[in-house]
């Protein structure tokens, strides 16, 4: 049934979307705009995600764009002319946070630019990747806007206060050797090797139980929700829940048996 709808996401308009064993590579497609992030693609990438996550066959989603911008943020272009009243109105933006309702581990695998929603697109994400080119960057003061996208919320929350200030008062981009001193993305690597050595992790990802990968996710996530005592608690929780799980009984069954754990989802 989802090869039907991989053959519908061939038909978007600007996105690529391609299965790699348990993967789902969505490679952003607006290369002339640099990958400028529009209301049609952010609606595509919301629908093709939630069909991803329904989708038992798929265990991780890995998001990239081209080698010369992963994406140079929300389209300029479509807010030029938007009054206060309209944008408020229509909630401008605010449907990109879908995103991380996302249950399925997602990788953000960057090369080039990641700039303004671009880059708090990336931050959405539960690992980043850079390519050696990559860039990362909140511009929009030199629009003579702020970041939209929970781009002060995160960056703060991944970076420290006195970065984040930097990053977002002066606009300007920092490289990947900076961001990986920063803690913001795991791992650097060439530009031609970025997406499969995210697809390769992601496979590994995809190979383990699918509600404890997306236990994990959540709980992770959640910290940066909540406070360290709650936090602990919701960990707490959803480690209990793992034991009415088949999964959590087949891995440690298979470590005392010393064999390879076969995992059901369930
Ligand atoms: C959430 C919010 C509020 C936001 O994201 S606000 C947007 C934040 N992002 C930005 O400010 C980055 C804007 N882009 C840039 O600064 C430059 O395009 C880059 C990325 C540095 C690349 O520079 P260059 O290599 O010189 O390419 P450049 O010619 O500028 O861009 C190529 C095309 O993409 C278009 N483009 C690039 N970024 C765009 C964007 N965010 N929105 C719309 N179009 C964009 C650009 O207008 C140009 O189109 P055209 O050929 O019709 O003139």
């Amino acid at each position: 049934m989802f090869r039907k709808s991989l053959f519908r996401f061939s038909t978007y308009n600007f996105i690529n979307v391609t299965q790699k064993g348990k993967v789902a590579l969505i490679q952003f497609n607006r290369p002339k705009a640099m990958n400028a992030l529009c209301d049609g693609l952010i609606k595509e990438l919301n629908q093709v995600t939630q069909e991803i996550d329904a989708n038992p066959e798929y265990g991780s989603i890995v998001i990239t764009g081209n080698e010369k911008a992963f994406a140079a943020g929300a389209d300029i272009k479509e807010m030029q002319d938007k009054s206060f009243p309209q944008v408020q109105n229509i909630q401008m933006l605010a449907s990109w946070e879908n995103l991380t309702n996302i249950k399925k581990p997602i990788l953000a695998a960057v090369n080039g630019y990641a700039l303004g929603g671009g880059f708090e697109l990336a931050m959405m994400c539960d690992i980043i990747y850079a390519g050696e080119n990559a860039k990362f960057g909140l511009p929009e003061i030199t629009l003579g806007t702020i970041p939209g996208c929970g781009g002060t919320q995160r960056l703060i929350r991944a970076v420290g206060k006195s970065k984040a200030m930097e990053m977002t008062l002066t606009g300007e981009f920092i490289d990947a050797q900076t961001a990986l001193s920063y803690g913001l993305v795991s791992k650097v690597v060439p530009v031609q090797n970025l997406v499969d050595e995210a697809l390769k992790v992601a496979e590994k990802i995809a190979s383990f139980s699918k509600p404890v990968a997306a236990l994990i996710k959540d709980t992770i996530n959640e910290a940066e929700n909540i406070g360290l005592r709650e936090g602990v608690k919701y960990e707490r929780k959803a480690f209990y829940s793992t034991f009415a799980t088949q999964d959590r009984k087949e891995g440690m069954s298979a470590f005392v048996e010393k064999r390879k754990p076969s995992w059901t989802d369930n």
